[in-house]
């Protein structure tokens, strides 16, 4: 028995394109083992890890001609830089080790869609992941074994695939619809999937075949399922098994499974999204990695010696890794990482997730038995259960006092199925143990769904005959359907008679026809309505496909046409077709300006739009989604019932989420389920109670960091850009007894950074807001303040469109640093103005207040707005700075007026500095007072133990040259102009 910890590695992946438009900064950094991450808000807040390795892919790398990403030696962080390689000597090369003592292993990488899950799992073309080294490097080793002449050890390696998805599994090795396989439990092996292929395979080549055949199912499933594959995991099984003599001559078997899982993006995992979102744990959107965090959670404190219940039943997925993460298995699990700012959350959350794993202990076995042990174990088992079945005496069924008859007979069939399960399982592993790894071979040749002679001649015909292939978000999924254009015409749709059967949102049962004219194929809709694009425009009569035209039918088939023969003929360098080209060139033809900064994120949202648009109408939902952008450039959805026209508005996040589940419902819908969801878990409910953003505003604060107390009176922006009402804002500095400073001198400081290290208090007053829609009730601002936390919040006020708040909050802070005076200076508060939907238009018995909202405004507007605020407060400042001077003129004055009452021709310089640095008029009055006493002498003492400074302090100025620089010509330009 081997106990040892799971393994973490970590990963950080390059800048992708979207990150590298928005100027993403890099958060992490590397240096040995440990990995740091920090805050792009606040640069003092840095989290450190340590893993047991650090994987430095984002830069430093150069790609070769063959497309393999390599250490750039003329790049500093040459050796730094983690390739494909790298990954798999740390990782793969222990597994494979593994693998030949007779371990179990698994690895699975973590982390949020497109971190690079699949990049270290199974790679992008050159850049092999670990699944394919491994499985080149284990028929390496056993090619090598089996030159030597004396051994006899039979190896076999038999290969598996699934994918779970929505908590079913998949068999992605098989040629028939093996969707929802059961999940069973042996008393001796533990956890395994009923039915599932097990391919024997006798070379890479063959694994690589399965690899494709496996993700050419998946891509099928995710683009007739409507499912992403981003929220499915997909798990690639290898047993190797080495049947050998051993030293008593008997014959043994050594076996390991190795389970490299890609699981499903982690971001909605999290049981607390920041979005806030009801929805995000209640739905079945990777229940499987909420549970996994929840195991891991368990399992570590288990490990510090806690005593708790690790939910491995919760879910499938945690069903299927038990043995990975607390039983017999050596475990590594990748945290993909991405390096972006924008990101930092995900990141920070992927970190902290696979922080815990480590903790986490397994005890691995070698699993070595003498085959006819295993034989008489196996069928002793098959025996006991067959007594039992046949005699009804099954142990279960003891404690059964309570339950009803119907229940015991329920029961019985459950044991029962069990039973039986287990009989099948060990005849099939009885089975395997008997025969030869050449038998086996033989039964899955013949068994193969695409034999060798069909993959030849259909690469023969994607030379010969036009087709289309598929285009998915995922690269990975993308190229792996295909239909021929054999016949014409070829008829497009739902419904199954039709040549070309597709599914999804808006698409009709007959929906197009494809048709050859003379070498020339071209489409049409059946109907004006139906949803075709070709190359993202609406086609509405019949159009030539040309090589490379994209083809959208309804929502979400994408597909390329291919014309093999003419593209040989004409000379024209094609471009390759990504999923997110066909993206753009819809959002361009559907008249939106994609400001750079928002492309990808338009790229994204666009098609979902029309594709829950879709499934909202064939679902009778009654909703209707727009996007927008907000007032901070960030892309929303508007959502509105068109039945009560209430609207509401979802981050771009929600929608996503919302979306993911709208998919499942719409699923359940197509096949005929029962697809009505409990309001609770409705993904296009919204309670009409729920607080609304009506609109915002921005509070500039710089007056605080002069300690000037300002009014402002501004606009609210809805997020639309458009004015929804005024607010009455009222910054106040304060002293520690919470007493208002209005136009105080004592408050005031000329220049901010006079406050370093002291104490400062202010009060932030949201007084009232004017000229407010009347569909709102409950109105009520919420904000933050520099780096805190809590949110906060006025009462909620009903029944007036100028609701009064006359809120008032105190903010102290001790010991002002820089970074609080750059935060005033040149930050601002948002106060967020809430309320709740009025229950129905009909509802709407309030008089209608003449609206003070101007028609729609574009953001261009509030730009010189929020500008004007702005310029106010500077101007208010500059005059407190002005009045500050001129005040301390009028004192100079008096002083020499009073001197020169007092006949004295010198004032001390002690006095004049205390003159000068007073704020108060009575400070002021104080210090003229003193005036009288003064002495006419040079140095109010001659004492030779005075300090220089002392000195300089009591040195004498005369009142004659402080005449003549007071009457100098003042030169302030800036401040008599702005007077
Ligand atoms: N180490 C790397 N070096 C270079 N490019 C990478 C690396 N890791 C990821 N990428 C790039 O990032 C993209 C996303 O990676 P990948 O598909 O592996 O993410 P994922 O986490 O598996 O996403 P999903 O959850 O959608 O499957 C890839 O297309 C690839 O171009």
């Amino acid at each position: 028995m081997d106990t040892e910890n799971i393994k973490v590695a970590v990963r950080l992946r390059p800048f992708n394109s979207r990150e590298k438009e928005r100027n993403a900064t890099l958060v992490i950094n590397m240096n040995g083992s440990e990995t740091r991450i920090t805050d792009p808000k606040n640069a003092e807040s840095v989290h450190k890890f340590n893993f047991d390795y650090s994987y430095w892919s984002h830069d430093g790398f150069k790609e070769e001609e063959n497309g393999y990403f390599s250490p750039d030696p003329s790049h500093p962080n040459c050796n730094k830089y983690a390739d494909q390689k790298k990954i798999f000597d740390d990782l793969g090369l222990g597994i494979l080790h593994n693998a030949w003592e007779g371990y179990n292993s698994t690895m699975f990488a973590y982390g949020q869609t497109g971190s690079g899950k699949s990049w270290s799992i199974v790679g992008y073309g050159n850049n092999k992941g670990i699944v394919p080294q491994f499985c080149e490097k284990l028929f390496e080793e056993i090619e090598e074994k089996k030159q030597d002449p004396n051994n006899a050890t039979d190896y076999q390696v038999i290969c598996s695939m699934l994918e779970l998805y929505n908590e079913k599994i998949r068999d992605l090795l098989s040629s028939t619809k093996n969707e929802n396989l059961k999940i069973c439990l042996h008393p001796s092996h533990g956890f395994y999937v009923k039915n599932l292929q097990q391919i024997p395979v006798k070379n890479f080549e063959k694994i690589k075949e399965l690899m494709n055949v496996g993700t050419t199912n998946r891509t099928v499933a995710a683009t007739n399922m409507n499912a992403t594959s981003s929220r499915a995991h997909t798990m690639f099984g290898i047993t190797f098994t080495q049947k050998f003599e051993n030293t008593a001559g008997t014959m043994s078997e050594k076996s390991a499974m190795i389970n490299l899982v890609d699981l499903a993006g982690s971001e909605r995992a999290s049981s607390t999204g920041a979005t806030g979102d009801r929805l995000k744990e209640g739905a079945a959107i990777n229940k499987s990695l909420f549970t996994l965090g929840n195991c891991i959670s368990a399992l570590a404190k288990k490990a510090n010696g806690g005593n708790i219940k690790v939910p491995y039943m919760d879910s499938v997925l945690t069903k299927l890794l038990k043995n990975a993460l607390g039983g017999n298995s050596k475990t590594i699990m990748v945290a993909a990482v991405s390096p972006a700012d924008i990101n930092y959350q995900e990141t920070l959350s992927t970190l902290r997730y696979v922080n815990r794993a480590k903790e986490i202990k397994t005890m691995a076995k070698i699993n070595e038995s003498e085959t006819d042990v295993l034989i008489r174990k196996l069928t002793e088992e098959i025996e006991q259960y067959k007594t039992m079945m046949k005699s009804g005496n099954i142990p279960m069924m003891s404690d059964t006092a309570d339950l009803t008859e119907e229940e015991k007979r329920e029961l019985r069939k459950e044991i029962e199925e069990e039973y039986s399960n287990i009989l099948d399982e060990n005849n099939r592993r009885i089975d395997d143990i008997r025969k030869t790894y050449a038998e086996r071979l033989k039964e899955a040749e013949e068994r193969a769904h695409q034999p060798a002679e069909m993959r030849k001649a259909m690469v023969q015909k994607k030379k010969t005959v036009p087709y289309i292939y598929n285009l998915n978000m995922d690269p990975q999924l993308t190229g792996h359907v295909f239909y021929f254009f054999e016949n014409s015409p070829i008829s497009v749709g739902k419904d199954v008679e039709n040549a070309i059967c597709l599914k999804g949102p808006s698409i009709a049962g007959k929906h197009a026809s494809i048709c050859q004219n003379k070498n020339d194929w071209t489409i049409e809709p059946t109907d004006s309505n139906v949803r075709l694009l070709v190359n993202g425009v609406q086609v509405t009569s019949k159009t030539i496909l040309h090589h490379n035209d994209r083809i959208v039918f309804g929502t979400t088939q994408y597909y390329v046409m291919v014309h093999p023969k003419k593209s040989a003929r004409d000379k024209t360098a094609y471009p390759d077709i990504t999923f997110a080209m066909a993206q753009k060139e819809i959002g361009i033809h559907s008249g939106i300006d994609m400001n750079t900064l928002l492309e990808e994120d338009l790229l994204e949202m666009l098609p979902a739009i029309e594709e829950v648009n879709a499934i909202s109408k064939e679902l009778d939902a009654k909703k209707v989604f727009s996007l927008m952008l907000n007032n901070q450039s960030e892309v929303q959805v508007q959502v509105t019932d068109t039945e009560s026209d209430i609207e509401w508005i979802w981050s771009r996040q929600e929608f996503l989420n919302r979306k993911y589940i709208m998919q499942e419902v719409y699923q359940q819908f197509i096949t005929g389920e029962n697809w009505k969801l409990p309001q609770d878990k409705d993904p296009f409910y919204d309670d009409p109670t729920t607080p609304y953003l009506i609109g915002s505003v921005e509070i500039f604060l710089k007056s605080l960091a002069h300690g000037i107390d300002t009014k402002q009176v501004s606009d609210i922006i809805d997020c639309s850009a458009r004015k929804v009402g005024t607010i009455e804002v009222h910054l106040i500095p304060c002293g520690e007894d919470s007493k208002d400073l209005i136009d105080s001198e004592e408050s005031f400081f000329s220049e901010p950074e006079e406050r370093l290290n002291k104490n400062l208090h202010f009060k932030i007053k949201i007084l009232q807001a004017y000229g407010l829609s009347n569909r709102f009730t409950d109105m009520y601002c919420s904000f933050k303040v520099y780096l805190g936390e809590t949110e906060h919040k006025t009462d909620k006020i009903s029944g007036t469109v100028n609701p009064k708040w006359n809120f008032s909050k105190m903010f102290s802070f001790k010991m002002v640093t820089k970074q609080l005076i750059d935060y005033l200076t040149s930050e601002t508060i948002t106060i967020k103005l809430w309320g709740c939907h009025r229950s129905s238009k009909k509802d709407n018995d309030m008089t209608q207040v003449p609206s003070i909202s101007e028609p729609v405004q574009q953001s261009e507007d509030i730009e010189p707005r929020a500008n004007q605020a702005k310029f106010l407060m500077e101007l208010h400042i500059l005059k407190r700075k002005q009045r500050k001077q001129e005040t301390k003129l009028d004192a100079i004055k008096q002083m020499i007026e009073l001197a020169e009452k007092h006949e004295k021709t010198k004032l001390s310089l002690k006095l004049i500095k205390s003159l000068f640095e007073s704020t108060t008029q009575q400070e002021i009055d104080a210090n003229l007072q003193l005036i009288s006493q003064e002495k006419d002498d040079d140095h109010g003492s001659t004492s030779k133990s005075l300090t220089h400074a002392d000195k300089i302090s009591s040195s004498k100025v005369s009142i004659r040259d402080l005449r003549i620089e007071n009457t100098k010509p003042v030169n302030n330009s800036s401040s008599c102009e702005i007077i």
